[in-house]
């Protein structure tokens, strides 16, 4: 029996003003169950398509509400590379999503590096850039070509962006570029282990070659949409493969520069929830600016009999997640000043 508080009846349905969908982690691969690297967590890499055949289904049935579906990154598993199956796994997960009724908006992981190049992924439909928002007259809101992110409007006056977690990496860059040299003397300088892989006696464990960082020109890119987010009263929701606040992460999951992305989150008003995946176990937290931190439950390490993704319902003073299987419901108020007034 559930007896979590029900997002549908626990609030008047006629404030709600939109919702969307979050999923993270598929990591789908045509293969037979296996485990994570330390042997303690099993993965369905098969059945990962099952269940997300199962969120577009409930997706599909209320679509009249549904703007969009966040799609949180490492759609497929890193074995597929190895299996030189990347482009077929990729198609098959693409064609499931196809028959999703809104549009998904694609965040990049660990594992699309591991799949594919970032060039590959730029032209790939893995790159959702098109459905962004440009403001007029606010060129500074614009993000560069060097990192993938992006702002778009779901619904007026909430603003989302997209983070690359993987602009400052050694995934994904041709080991001949300057910036992989740059990447790999930050990782070598905060992890003298000659697996880089491994976060083994490391003071700050999350500099591991599994994640990445936020360029200085992502961070100020990111402080200009937040600028012109604070000056026109709107609400704004992050997403990014991976986390920044320790308190809803574990502590080798996180961003390598996550205190940076805090600082900018933390000099703005506008900033509601913070989305992210990469832990699989999932984790949430309030921070003390009043950021909601949501790290969604990974859909590769959730049971056939479970489901993992959830529906986020958006109120003129709140976003109240609707869990499915092991994703847990969550009321996240705005701070008090923050409630629009519609
Ligand atoms: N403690 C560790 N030591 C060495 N390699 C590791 C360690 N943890 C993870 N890895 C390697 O890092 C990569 C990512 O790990 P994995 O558990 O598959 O993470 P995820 O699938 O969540 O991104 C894999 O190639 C894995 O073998």
């Amino acid at each position: 029996m559930d007896d979590k508080p029900n997002p549908k009846t626990s609030s008047e349905s006629s404030e709600r003003l939109f919702s969307f969908g979050v999923i993270a982690d598929i990591q789908y691969a045509d293969l037979e169950d296996g485990y994570n690297f330390h042997g303690n967590r099993r993965r369905y890499y098969r059945h990962s398509l099952v269940h997300l055949q199962g969120a577009i289904d409930d997706w599909n049935t209320q679509s009249s509400t549904l703007s969009c579906v966040l799609q949180l990154g490492d759609i497929i598993d890193g074995y597929n590379a190895q299996h030189k199956a990347s482009e077929t796994s990729l198609e098959l997960v693409m064609n499931t999503f196809q028959k999703l009724k809104v549009p998904v908006h694609h965040t990049w992981g660990n594992h699309e590096f591991y799949n594919f190049s970032r060039d590959y992924l730029t032209n790939s439909k893995l790159n959702t850039k098109f459905l962004e928002d440009q403001i007029a007259h606010h060129p500074e809101t614009r993000p560069s070509e060097n990192y993938y992110a992006y702002h778009f409007v779901p619904f007026p006056k909430f603003r989302f962006i997209l983070l690359d977690g993987y602009d400052l990496s050694v995934l994904g860059v041709d080991q001949s570029s300057p910036k992989y040299q740059q990447c790999m003397k930050i990782l070598k300088e905060h992890n003298p282990n000659m697996e880089l892989n491994s976060p083994q006696g490391l003071s700050e464990p999350h500099y591991v070659q599994f994640n990445g960082g936020f360029s200085q020109e992502q961070l100020n890119w990111l402080n200009e949409v937040l600028t012109f987010s604070d000056t026109n009263q709107e609400k704004v929701v992050i997403v990014s493969h991976l986390p920044i606040y320790p308190e809803s992460s574990d502590s080798v999951c996180l961003a390598w520069n996550y205190r940076d992305a805090l600082a900018v989150i933390w000099s703005h008003e506008c900033v509601v929830c913070f989305f992210a995946g990469h832990t699989h176990d999932g984790g949430y937290s309030e921070d003390p600016f009043g950021v909601h931190h949501v790290n969604l439950e990974g859909v590769i390490e959730t049971a056939p009999d479970s489901q993992a993704f959830g529906t986020v319902h958006v109120y003129p003073d709140k976003m109240m997640l609707e869990g499915r299987g092991r994703v847990p419901d969550r009321i996240m108020n705005y701070k008090r000043e923050k409630a629009l007034h519609f």
